[in-house]
């Protein structure tokens, strides 16, 4: 039997994803059928404290093995890492992605990949200059459920797609007209490059180009945008909707998302309020129940079919009930098979992801560009630049 590959993780920023991704990437890959690739936490940091990255490396129950760093800078020059994690909100993401190659590590990045797309063909341009491996961390895409779903429209299941409709959006709104997050927070603070556009609706295009924009054949076609958004007090956009239009594909889009309103009020995965996203086919049509990011049931109608000739598939997440998770149920939130592609690419010496490569990356933040343009939003110049500073406060100073 083929030895299984191990890939060494050390993971940059202490918070909600850091957790929930390194939990998952700590899962036995046996209980999702994985056998070839396995990843070990070999280092942590915080940017805050060394005992912050202690707590962390406790709380995910990580081996003694693992060594805790006060700052992204010593992370990203241990020897025993392979690839970093980045887990920090959006305005950092080009600054830790630069240190972290310039120090000679393959990139796993959160989402959204960067503010800009300029920013994100730096990232591509080092990576590529210095023979790395970079992949922005859109962990649905791995799903699955994702690659069924894109086998299907490949094989033409529902005939030729012509629309895909997807939504993300949150009900967060207060009695007195605001939202449920501090200005501080994230998701609104322009400081952060909050908003619901670059936190959600990248799921929602996400959506729309993995079967529109990565289905078609040869050389691919680059939608034409259209945008409405509209602003909180913050400044971050709060509603904000996208039709993408490709007319030599005889194609639409239409990716949405708020933090006002709820794609599924009744709670996440209730297939009573409607499919998130529908892909309409001239011989049927898929649908995604929600939430879009982690998805667990798609269905297929075909068009002209009898009453109930419709087919429900659901794809559970599998858990990992030797580790510790919420109650009894073990661990797994789904985020371990963007991981295992990570390490597979790490052992094929692949510096980018066939199944969301740099250019539809550089793409989609195209479009968010486009879409920040018609809408008037523009983040603060120290998170904009697409200028590297090794000492930038968003990398901790030095
Ligand atoms: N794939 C998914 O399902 C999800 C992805 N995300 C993405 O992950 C990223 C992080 O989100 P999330 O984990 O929810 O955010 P959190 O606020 O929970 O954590 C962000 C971490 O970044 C570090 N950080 C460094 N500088 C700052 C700063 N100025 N303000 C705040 N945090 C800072 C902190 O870690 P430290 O102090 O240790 O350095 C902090 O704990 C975002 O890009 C988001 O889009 C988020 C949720 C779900
Ligand atoms: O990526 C994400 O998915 C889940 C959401 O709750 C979160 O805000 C977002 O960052």
């Amino acid at each position: 039997m083929a030895s299984k590959y191990t890939c060494r993780w050390g993971i940059l920023a202490t918070g909600g994803i850091a957790t929930t991704f390194t939990k998952d990437m700590l899962t036995n890959p046996a209980t999702r059928d994985v056998h070839d690739v396995h990843h070990v936490l070999a280092a942590a940091a915080s940017s805050s404290s060394k005992s912050r990255a202690e707590a962390f490396i406790k709380d995910v129950d990580g081996p003694s093995t693992a060594k805790a760093y006060g700052s992204y800078h010593e992370l990203v020059k241990d020897p025993d890492v392979d690839i970093i994690y980045v887990a920090t909100p959006h305005s950092h993401h080009f600054q830790n992605t630069m240190l972290a190659l310039e120090h000679g590590k393959h990139v796993l990045c959160e989402k959204a990949f960067t503010v800009n797309a300029e920013q994100a063909k730096k990232l591509v341009e080092t990576a590529r200059e210095k023979k790395l491996f970079l992949m922005e961390a859109v962990w649905t895409r791995y799903f699955p459920l994702s690659i069924k779903i894109r086998e299907l429209v490949k094989s033409g299941a529902i005939g030729k797609v012509h629309r895909v409709t997807a939504d993300l959006s949150i009900a967060t709104a207060n009695e007195d007209g605001g939202l449920n997050f501090p200005d501080s927070s994230r998701m609104v603070n322009m400081d952060l490059a909050g908003g619901a556009l670059l936190d959600l609706g990248i799921y929602s295009l996400t959506w729309v180009y993995q079967i529109l924009y990565h289905c078609q054949e040869g050389k691919r076609e680059r939608p034409t945008v259209l945008a409405a958004v509209q602003k909180y007090k913050t400044g971050a956009d709060e509603l904000t909707s996208v039709l993408l239009n490709w007319p030599g594909q005889n194609t639409q889009g239409f990716a949405s998302t708020s933090l006002r309103v709820a794609t599924q009020p009744d709670g996440e995965g209730s297939p009573a309020a409607g499919p998130a996203a529908r892909i309409q086919g001239t011989k049927g049509e898929i649908q995604v129940f929600g939430p879009i990011f982690r998805p667990q049931l798609y269905r297929v109608i075909k068009v002209g079919g009898k009453r109930g000739d419709v087919e429900d598939v659901h794809c559970p997440i599998p858990k990992d009930k030797e580790r510790k998770g919420k109650g009894d149920e073990g661990v797994g939130h789904g985020m371990f098979w963007e991981a295992d592609e990570a390490a597979r690419c790490l052992r094929d010496g692949k510096l980018e992801s066939d199944t969301l490569n740099w250019e539809e990356s550089i793409a989609i933040m195209e479009a968010m560009d486009e879409v920040r343009k018609q809408g008037g939003l523009v983040y603060p110049e120290l998170i904009e630049t697409a200028v590297y500073d090794e000492n930038s406060p968003l990398n901790g100073g030095q």
